[in-house]
C-alpha cells in the first residue's frame, strides 16, 4: 500500500478562518490576531467568547449586554429537565453532553434558522448552557440538588461553585477563567473540523455541536486530559521515569504529549504549567505537579515530545477539586465558544466540505451469485 502523505489530512488547509491562527514552529497562538499570551490572565472568558462569536473584544457596554444574554441563556428547556436524571444515570459525561445538547436544540427558539443573527443567539445560549449542563449532570448522578447559578457570577465562578459546592477563592476563579480562555479556539482541530463539516451541509448549529462533542471525547483529542490524570494516579510517585520508559517500550502513547501542529512548546502549556505549580504549592501536596514535571523531562529525553494543552490542564483541574471524569466536559465548556464561532463563520460563507479519497481496494471483481461464493 502506497504511503498516503496526507493521511490524517496533515498539512492540508481545509478551511479559511479569521478566528484563530497558530505558528507551530514558534509555538504561538492568536485569537482574531490577539496573542494568547496577551489574552491569558487579562481577558475574561466572556470577553474571549465575545471576541470569537462577534469579532471584537467587547466594550464595557457590549460586555454587559453579552453577559446579560449569557445569564438569560442559562435556562435549560423542558426536554432537558425531563430527561437529565435518566441520562445522568445511564451515560458517561461526554455521552450525556452529546444527548443533552441535542435535546436543548430541539427546543431552541432559533432552531430552524442558520441566519447569522439566529446563529449568534444560539452561540450565546450554547455557551451559557454547557457549564450548567455539566453541573446539573454531576448533581443528578449523585442524587443531590445543585446550587442555583448566581446571575452576578461569571461562568468560571458559577461552574466552580456548582461543581464543588463551595464558594471558590478569587484566585481559583481567576485561574479557572484563564483555563477557559486558553482552550477557547484552536484552528482546524478535529472537533472544530467535525463541526464545520456538519455545518457545511447547511445542517443546524446544534447538530454541528453534537458532532464536535463526540469528536472532542476521544483520547487523542480532548479526552487526553482525563487520561493524563489516570496515568498520574496509576504510577507510584517515585517510579515516574521507569513507568514512562516501560509504556514507551510497550508502544504506548503518553497522554498529554505531542501535537500535530506544534513543533515546540504549546504556548497554552506554558501558562498551565505555572498554574499547576501555584495550585500544587497552595494545596500543600505538590506530588502530582512534581510527577508531571518529571514525566515532562523523561518524555522529552526519550521522544523529544513537548506537553500539549491537556497535560498540565489535568493537574490544574485536579487541584481545583474538579472530578477527573469532568475534565473533558470542562474543555467542552470553553471550546463551545470556538465551535459556535466556527459554525457562524461557516454558514456566513459556505461551501460543502467534501474531500477526496485514494482508493486502495480491489478492482475489476467478478460478481457471483450468493450460493456460489
Ligand atoms: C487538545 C488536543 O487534542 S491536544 C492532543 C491530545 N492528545 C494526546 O495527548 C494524545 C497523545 N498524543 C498523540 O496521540 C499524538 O501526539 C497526537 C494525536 C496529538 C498527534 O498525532 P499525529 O500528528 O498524528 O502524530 P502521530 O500519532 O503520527 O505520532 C508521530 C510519532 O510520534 C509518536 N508520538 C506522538 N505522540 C506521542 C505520545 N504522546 N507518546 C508517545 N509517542 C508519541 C508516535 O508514536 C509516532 O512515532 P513513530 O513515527 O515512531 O510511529
Ligand atoms: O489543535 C489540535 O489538533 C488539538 C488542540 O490542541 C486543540 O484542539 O486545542
Amino acid at each position: 500500500m502506497a504511503d498516503n502523505p496526507t493521511k490524517g489530512l496533515a498539512d492540508v488547509v481545509a478551511a479559511s478562518t479569521a478566528l484563530s491562527d497558530i505558528d507551530g514552529k514558534a509555538g504561538r497562538l492568536f485569537y482574531r490576531g490577539y496573542d494568547i499570551h496577551d489574552l491569558a490572565g487579562r481577558t475574561s472568558f466572556e470577553e474571549t467568547a465575545h471576541l470569537l462569536q462577534h469579532g471584537t473584544l467587547p466594550t464595557r457596554q457590549q460586555l454587559a449586554d453579552y453577559g446579560a444574554e449569557l445569564v438569560r441563556g442559562r435556562t435549560l428547556g423542558a426536554l432537558v429537565e425531563a430527561n437529565i436524571a435518566e441520562i445522568a444515570e445511564k451515560q458517561a459525561p461526554m455521552e450525556a453532553l452529546r444527548s443533552l445538547v441535542s435535546l436543548a436544540g430541539a427546543e431552541d427558539a432559533d432552531k430552524d434558522s442558520n441566519e447569522s443573527d439566529a446563529n449568534c443567539r444560539k452561540a450565546a445560549r450554547l455557551t451559557a448552557q454547557q457549564p450548567i449542563l455539566v453541573a446539573r449532570y454531576h448533581a443528578a448522578r449523585r442524587g443531590v440538588t445543585v446550587r442555583e447559578p448566581d446571575p452576578s457570577l461569571s461562568i468560571a465562578a458559577n461552574y466552580l461553585m456548582q461543581i464543588t459546592g463551595r464558594v471558590p477563592e478569587q484566585r481559583e476563579v481567576d485561574i479557572f477563567d484563564e483555563c477557559l480562555v486558553l482552550h477557547a479556539d484552536h484552528t482546524m482541530n478535529a472537533s472544530t473540523f467535525a463541526a464545520r463539516v456538519c455545518a457545511a451541509t447547511l445542517s443546524d448549529m446544534h447538530s454541528a455541536i453534537v458532532a464536535a462533542i463526540g469528536t472532542l471525547k476521544g483520547p487523542l483529542h480532548g479526552g487526553a486530559n482525563e487520561q493524563v490524570m489516570r496515568t498520574l494516579e496509576s504510577i507510584p510517585s517515585g517510579g515516574v521515569a521507569q513507568a514512562v520508559r516501560q509504556k514507551l517500550a510497550d508502544g504506548e502513547k503518553i497522554m498529554g504529549f505531542g501535537h500535530r501542529v506544534y513543533k515546540t512548546e504549546d504556548p497554552r502549556a506554558t501558562h498551565l504549567r505555572k498554574m499547576s505549580q501555584e495550585l500544587a504549592e497552595a494545596s500543600g501536596d505538590a506530588t502530582y505537579y512534581r510527577m508531571s514535571k518529571e514525566m515532562e523531562e523523561v518524555v522529552f529525553a526519550e521522544k523529544g515530545l513537548y506537553p500539549n494543552v491537556d497535560f498540565y490542564a489535568a493537574t490544574v483541574y485536579h487541584y481545583l477539586d474538579i472530578p477527573t471524569d469532568l475534565f473533558t466536559p470542562v474543555f467542552s465548556i470553553s471550546r463551545m465558544s470556538g465551535w459556535t464561532a466556527h459554525v457562524i463563520e461557516q454558514h456566513a460563507d459556505n461551501r460543502l466540505i467534501r474531500p477526496d479519497s485514494e482508493y486502495i481496494g480491489e478492482r475489476d471483481q467478478k460478481w457471483t451469485p450468493i450460493d456460489e461464493r
